[in-house]
């Protein structure tokens, strides 16, 4: 898997080079800080009060439980809707004051809702992720073509550039939006239930990468070992609400859990300190 913000490689092209050097520069992990987070809709509340950050470089998981606003607020982060009230800010920036083109250079958006009937390539679609540094009405260059092949084999999907993405399954597909997203060479990747579709490796390939990478990372998780074992920090959202925020170890708890998705649990915690969860039966 290819590790967010070193997508560049030192052998592709475009991106935010800097002096003459010809190759991008990578990810310059940004600092995302949110508070007072209000959002809704057709009067009802869906996020109130929600704060948030991530320190530049860190992987955030954001948890909860299905309807808690994990999507919603991450669509607010990246600047795809605006909060009703509060604040969004991207080192000390508001996300609404950053132009599009800007914005789309420094933030990649992994959403759910990937379409089915696209009929591009897995190449084109990986492609797409060029284009905020890629003049108007510019073709594809050469470089960037390598760096789209270069994210697609590290995606283990050497072999298919020219497959329709309609023929893709759905691993295959969140690993190609995951290319996608990576070539941005994104600030900040905001990632929504990225391993819904992966199999156990390709999950544990993915969250080794995004605790690895140079980018800040938010990611909405269900897993919560997962979260435990390759988030820095954790937030968990409970009826749009921030009930806990802080290291794994604080935030996942017998009590909380309990108390926000009504199971019961014993945790261990390994030698590093992190929690690992063993779930009781439901009815027990
Ligand atoms: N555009 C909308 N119109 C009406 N309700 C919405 C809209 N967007 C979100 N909601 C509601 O807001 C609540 C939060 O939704 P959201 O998708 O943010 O939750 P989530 O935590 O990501 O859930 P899941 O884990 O199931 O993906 C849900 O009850 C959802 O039905």
């Amino acid at each position: 898997m290819i590790a967010p913000g070193a997508a560049g490689g030192g052998a592709g092209g475009g991106g935010r080079a800097t002096g003459g050097d010809p190759y991008p520069v990578g990810a310059l992990p940004a600092r995302l800080h949110a508070d007072g987070i209000g959002w809704g809709v057709a009067g009802v509340r869906i996020l109130v009060g929600v704060a948030l950050t991530a320190e530049p470089g860190a992987t955030v998981g954001l948890l909860g439980p299905n309807g808690s606003g994990k999507s919603s607020l991450l669509r607010l982060l990246a600047g795809l809707a605006r909060p009703e009230s509060g604040r969004v800010l991207l080192d000390d920036v508001a996300v609404g004051a950053i132009p599009r083109r800007a914005l789309a250079q420094r933030i990649a958006v992994v959403t759910q809702q990937v379409a089915t009937d696209v009929e591009m390539s897995a190449l084109e679609v990986v492609l797409l992720g060029r284009t905020p540094y890629r003049p108007r009405l510019a073709g594809v260059g050469a470089a960037d073509l390598d760096l789209a092949r270069r994210a697609l084999a590290e995606a283990g999907l050497a072999g298919f550039e020219q497959r329709r993405w309609s023929s893709l399954s759905g691993g295959e597909r969140q690993r190609v939006d995951l290319a996608r997203a990576l070539v941005q060479e994104p600030d900040l990747l905001l990632l929504d239930e990225p391993t819904n579709h992966l199999d156990i490796r390709h999950q544990l390939e993915l969250l080794r990468s995004l605790a690895e990478s140079a980018s800040t990372v938010v990611v909405t998780l269900h897993d919560l070992n997962l979260a435990a074992q390759y988030c820095d920090r954790l937030v968990l959202l409970h009826c749009g609400r921030v009930v806990a925020a802080g290291t794994p170890a604080e935030v996942l708890t017998t009590s909380r859990i309990e108390q926000v998705y009504q199971v019961r649990t014993d945790i261990d915690v390994t030698d590093d300190g992190r929690p690992r969860i063993w779930y009781r039966d439901h009815a027990t």
